[in-house]
């Protein structure tokens, strides 16, 4: 059995070397939709695959990402200097945040939070099958587990301005998450 849940965030990014000139050459910002399709062929107590409020670090970080600039690692420094000094939230990653990006480092970080829940009611088996990522109410973007085969980089690499992390309800959860 599937289940999903509704994410939303309002961001900011540049995609670099899209074919897109207004998409590749403009800070532009959208409002996201992201789902999160969670799956388990077993049920909890409750008759759930998990209760949805267990998904509030998922929560959390998705919100991390919201008033947010999101910055491609690879950017040029003279750029990144500039994102940093007029921005108090920024997150850094090693992936293009093209639509796709976004929906790979969500099912990558949602997957490694998931391994890290205590589920103490039944649940079993669960994990995340795939992570959709609307960008525009007429496109989006859906990251499968195979997916992930394809890109090469650790949740070390993802990084969260002050700006962010100042907000955040646990402030050690993201500490924890890197080190589990
Ligand atoms: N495969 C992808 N294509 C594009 C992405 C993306 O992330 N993945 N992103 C963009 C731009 O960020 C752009 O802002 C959105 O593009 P687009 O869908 O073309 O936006 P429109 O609102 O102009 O779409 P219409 O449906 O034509 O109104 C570009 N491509």
């Amino acid at each position: 059995m599937i289940i999903r849940k509704l994410f939303k965030f309002e961001g900011a990014h540049i995609v670099r070397n899209c074919s897109s000139q207004q998409c590749r050459e403009n800070i532009h910002g959208h409002s996201y939709i992201v789902e999160v399709f969670i799956r388990s062929d077993k049920l909890d107590r409750g008759c759930m695959v998990m209760d949805f409020s267990l998904l509030d670090k998922v929560k959390m970080f998705i919100e991390s990402f919201d008033h947010t600039y999101s910055l491609w690692k690879g950017e040029a420094e003279e750029l990144k200097h500039f994102i940093y000094k007029y921005n108090r939230r920024v997150a850094e990653f090693p992936l293009s945040p093209s639509a796709e990006g976004f929906a790979l480092i969500f099912l990558y970080v949602i997957d490694l939070i998931l391994k890290n829940t205590r589920f103490e009611n039944g649940e079993g088996n669960i994990e995340v099958s795939s992570v959709r990522v609307h960008e525009t109410a007429t496109g989006y973007a859906e990251a499968f587990r195979e997916d992930l085969q394809e890109v090469h980089f650790s949740v070390r690499d993802i990084h969260f301005s002050p700006g962010i992390t100042e907000q955040w309800k646990t402030a050690d959860w993201w500490e924890k998450l890197i080190n589990a």
